[in-house]
Parts: structure tokens; C-alpha cells; sequence
């Protein structure tokens, strides 16, 4: 029963159990977005949002939007459409990775915060995080703690988020801004890494792959690297892992501008190189499971690596287990507990 429903009524009307109040406090697990189908037409719908966003792409708009609707979305939307289609979820509960794990989280820290609504929301594509939170204060919300599932801030992600609370004003917000050192979130993680090597043999090497970003931006003040790098080394050192039995890359690169370096690409290569014939890949910036960790990683990087002779192991993100949604509850609690 949700958190919400009221209980049993007697026959007669009168109620057999005090009705519980609804929550007047929200909490709103917001991630990236996902096209709704695994065809061309959604994905153009969804990347065009997506890529017109200033934040992600910050190229002049008169360059940018023709060269967008003209060339990339044209060039894009069959191929991504495939690989969408090749990790597409079957049934009611199924879709993209990405929304259908988000959706499911959302569920699981329900369970842990009985006294909070929790829903989930995209900043691109649906369920938008705008009409969720007019949805909310219909519902009769009077406020909500918005989380990003980004770990790490970044200007391009969780400013992002930022940008649609100060736009809408439908009710009274707190984001969290980054949970790349909890402790929680670090022992979720570095447990999760743990007992997937204890089920499947730990391989000679863990590589910590996180999603890239234009050097630009970091040389312009984004703490996403920096932040990438100490959750990286406090998961080795809970994991007891010596320096050189682990990397940090960064992998999904687009477009032409330099990026975070190493690739993960290359470093994998560089591996193969090396004679290392197994190796674990995590991707702890990524919440839950998406086109960019099952296609690009657990498929794509790994039909690589193996044409090397060598086999890669990749570790699923933390998506709905019980300890993901323990750790968030606890930052959702503490964000409450902090409220100004
Ligand atoms: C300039 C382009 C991009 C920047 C900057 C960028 C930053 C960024 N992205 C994530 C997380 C995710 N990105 C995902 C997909 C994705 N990202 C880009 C481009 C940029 N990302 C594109 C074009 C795509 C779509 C796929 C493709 O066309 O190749 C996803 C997965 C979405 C899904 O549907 O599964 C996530 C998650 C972070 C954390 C980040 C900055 C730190
Ligand atoms: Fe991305
Ligand atoms: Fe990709």
C-alpha cells in the first residue's frame, strides 16, 4: 500500500486504523532521459532536446541548431535507434534501461521513506521533471527535495537540473548537488564491485569508467573530474586495491572537441597491449544501467577486448538493489534534516 492510501474503512464508513496523512514532502529522483521508443523518430525527439540544451552543447545557436536538426540528428537517429533496440527491456514494467531502472529505483527508496512521496523524473523526454512537480503540488505536495542521479556534479548534467527548478516555480526545492564521496554511496558501490568478483572471479585489473566531458569545461571550473577521481580512489581503497591494480578513463565521447583523457578505448587497448587478459569494468557515474554502459561497454567495448584475446567482466551499476536505495534515502533524510 502506498505511503499515502488511506486503510480499511468499516462497512459502515467509520475508519477501523487512523488514515495516514498524504506526504507533504516529495522527494524527486531526476535522471537524464531516454527516448520513449527504440525507433529513429524518438530518438531524434529525444536527442534534439537534449542536445539544444546551452548547457550540454554551448556552441553559438546560429551555428549549432542547423548544423543539430541538419546534419547530427539526420546522421544519428538510425544507428542510435539500433542500439537502443538492442537493450530495449521487454514488458509492462520494461522500455529503455535507463527509465525502466530509474522508474524501479524510485520504487525501492519509496519503500525505505514510507513518509515521503517519491517519484522518479527526466530532465529530457518524460516524465519531465517540470510537469512532475506541477503534478506534485496537485497531488498536494508543499515541497520536495530533488536528487539527480548524477554522483558527480557536473555544469552540463546537474547545473542542468538547477536551471528547470529556478525556471519553475510550482513548489519549494532543495537539489542536492553531489554524493561522490558519501560514505554510503561509496560502500554501495565498493560492494557491489566486491561481490561481483566473488561470483564471477576477479579479473587482473578493475577499470573505473566514467562518462567523458570536453577538457574545456573542466579547464573552465567543472568539478566533474576532480570529483570522479576522489570517488574512483575511495571505492580502490575501501576495495584495498593497490595504485596499479586500477584506472580511471572516461568513455562516450561526441563530437570533435578534446575530451577527458584517458578513453576508455584506449586504455583498454593499452591493456590488451600490456598482456592483461582480464579485465573488471565499473562505471560508478552512472546510477543505473544505460545505452552507455550495456551497449557501449558491456557490448561494444567488450566484443573489443575480446578480439584481443582477452576477456572484460563488466560490473552493472548499482540500478534498484536494496543498498542503492538505503544510501539515497540517507542523503534524501539528510537533505531534509538540513532544510533552511
Ligand atoms: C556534448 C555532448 C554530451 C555531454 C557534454 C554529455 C555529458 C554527460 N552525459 C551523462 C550521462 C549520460 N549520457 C547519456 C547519453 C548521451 N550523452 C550524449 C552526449 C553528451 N553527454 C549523447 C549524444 C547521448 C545519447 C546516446 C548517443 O547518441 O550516443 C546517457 C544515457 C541515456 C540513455 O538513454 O540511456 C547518460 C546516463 C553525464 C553524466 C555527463 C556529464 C558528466
Ligand atoms: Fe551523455
Ligand atoms: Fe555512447
Amino acid at each position: 500500500m502506498p505511503a499515502h492510501a488511506s486503510r480499511d474503512a468499516a462497512p459502515d464508513g467509520a475508519p477501523t486504523v487512523p488514515t495516514d496523512p498524504a506526504p507533504d514532502t516529495a522527494l524527486v529522483l531526476v535522471n537524464l532521459g531516454t527516448p520513449d521508443a527504440p525507433t529513429p523518430s524518438a530518438v531524434r525527439r529525444y536527442l534534439g532536446e537534449f542536445l539544444s540544451d546551452r548547457r550540454v552543447v554551448a556552441l553559438p545557436r546560429w551555428l549549432w541548431l542547423p548544423l543539430l536538426h541538419l546534419v547530427i540528428l539526420p546522421l544519428r537517429a538510425t544507428p542510435v535507434a539500433k542500439k537502443y533496440a538492442s537493450i530495449w527491456l521487454p514488458g509492462d514494467d520494461g522500455g529503455s534501461p535507463l527509465a525502466a531502472h530509474t522508474r524501479r529505483l524510485a520504487r525501492a527508496v519509496q519503500a525505505q521513506l514510507p513518509s515521503l512521496r517519491v517519484v522518479d523524473a527526466m530532465r529530457y523526454g518524460t516524465p519531465a521533471l517540470s510537469a512532475r512537480l506541477r503534478e506534485l503540488r496537485q497531488q498536494g505536495v508543499r515541497r520536495a527535495v530533488v536528487l539527480p542521479l548524477y554522483p558527480q556534479y557536473s555544469t552540463t548534467t546537474t547545473a542542468s537540473v538547477a536551471d528547470v527548478l529556478a525556471r519553475e516555480h510550482a513548489l519549494p526545492t532543495r537539489m542536492v548537488e553531489d554524493y561522490h564521496v558519501d560514505a554510503g554511496w561509496l560502500d554501495a558501490v565498493a560492494d557491489s564491485i566486491r561481490a561481483h568478483r566473488e561470483a564471477n572471479g576477479a579479473g587482473e585489473h578493475l577499470l573505473f569508467s566514467f562518462h567523458g566531458l570536453p577538457q574545456r569545461l573542466v579547464d573552465a571550473g567543472d568539478p566533474y573530474a576532480r570529483q570522479c577521481e576522489a570517488g574512483a580512489a575511495a571505492i580502490a581503497q575501501r576495495l584495498g586495491l593497490a595504485r596499479d591494480a586500477w584506472t580511471l578513463s572516461y568513455q562516450s565521447r561526441f563530437g570533435r572537441d578534446k575530451w577527458l583523457e584517458p578513453s576508455t578505448e584506449g586504455t583498454l587497448h593499452a591493456l590488451a597491449a600490456r598482456g592483461v587478459r582480464n579485465v573488471d569494468v565499473v562505471a560508478p557515474g552512472f546510477a543505473v544501467d544505460c545505452i552507455e554502459t550495456l551497449e557501449e561497454v558491456a557490448m561494444m567495448l567488450a566484443e573489443k577486448f575480446a578480439a584481443h584475446g582477452g576477456t572484460l567482466r563488466y560490473i552493472p551499476c548499482l540500478n534498484d538493489s536494496r543498498p542503492h536505495a538505503h544510501a539515497l534515502a540517507d542523503i534524501a533524510r539528510r537533505a531534509l534534516e538540513n532544510w533552511t
